[in-house]
């Protein structure tokens, strides 16, 4: 059995990532921990995976201090740039048999919608994203945008892709949307909504578009599973659900 804890356990993520866990074979649920519990309730539990929905001003002290205690995390929460990645590989480095992964999105659709993305990125001129979420979402762009923005640039560099055309000389602040990597990032906040996006690839005379919509949170639960059951055989840190799915 793998002893899991799960922080942010009160939140939309956390509170069905419990019930995934009960449910599932293999896991026991020893810890729920919201804001303000102690994290010694996990060692005291004695958890083994540590499963992350808080928020991105909390999760690294969370992270540290899992990777202090030598606790694997498999962490959905948002917010991680290359300095936060940086800091994360130092610590581990210090704790070599502990595993973290990062996973900007734990729904098997929108992994291949973002592998889906790379591949298509170098034969289109252009290339926008739309993200699409509920209002009560605390980040924008998503962690899911970013993270497609960055696997498009890289793409484009490594197919030798020139800027992407647009003519724009003058716009209100916001109207192009976020540049992340060169790629803009369109946000929309729309209450009825969960998690979606759009990947718009354009050329002369033909555009394709790759979309992804989860209609409800359980949509991410067979990757957190997933997550929780491979992380303790992958110490370091891993970036993306990706690496644990067999894609070839
Ligand atoms: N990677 C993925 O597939 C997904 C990632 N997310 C991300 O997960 C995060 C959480 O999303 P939601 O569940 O919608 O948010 P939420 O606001 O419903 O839940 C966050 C929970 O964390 C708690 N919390 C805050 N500080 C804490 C601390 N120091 N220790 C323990 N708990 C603490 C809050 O009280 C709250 O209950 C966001 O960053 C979101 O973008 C959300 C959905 C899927
Ligand atoms: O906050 C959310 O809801 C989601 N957050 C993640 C993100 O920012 O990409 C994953 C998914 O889009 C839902």
């Amino acid at each position: 059995m793998i002893k899991v804890g799960v922080l942010g356990a009160k939140g939309r993520m956390g509170a069905l990532t419990c019930v995934a866990v009960e449910e599932a074979a293999g896991c026991e649920l020893v810890a729920q921990l919201d804001q303000g519990d102690s994290l010694d309730v996990l060692t005291e539990a004695g958890a083994e995976v540590v499963v992350d929905f808080t928020r991105p001003e909390v999760v690294m002290d969370n992270l540290a201090w899992c990777i202090e205690h030598g606790v694997h995390a498999v962490v959905g929460t948002t917010g991680f740039d290359d300095a936060r990645l940086a800091t994360l590989r130092d610590q581990l480095a210090k704790s070599p048999s502990t595993g973290v992964l990062i996973a900007p999105n734990f729904s098997i659709g929108a992994v291949l919608m973002m592998r889906f993305a790379a591949q298509a990125a170098q034969y289109y001129e252009s290339v926008e994203i739309i993200e699409l979420h509920h209002p009560d979402k605390v980040d924008a762009p998503s962690g899911t945008a970013r993270r497609t923005a960055e696997l498009i640039a890289d793409a484009r560099r490594e197919a030798g892709s020139g800027p992407i055309p647009d003519a724009t000389t003058t716009a209100l602040d916001g109207a192009r949307g976020a540049d992340v990597e060169g790629i803009r990032v369109h946000g929309v906040r729309l209450r009825g909504l969960i998690a979606h996006q759009e990947v718009l690839f354009g050329d002369e005379g033909e555009t394709l578009t790759i979309r992804h919509d989860s209609m409800a949170r359980v949509s991410f639960m067979a990757g957190v599973l997933l997550g929780v059951r491979r992380i303790g055989d992958a110490p370091g840190l891993t970036v993306g659900l990706e690496h644990f799915m067999d894609l070839s």
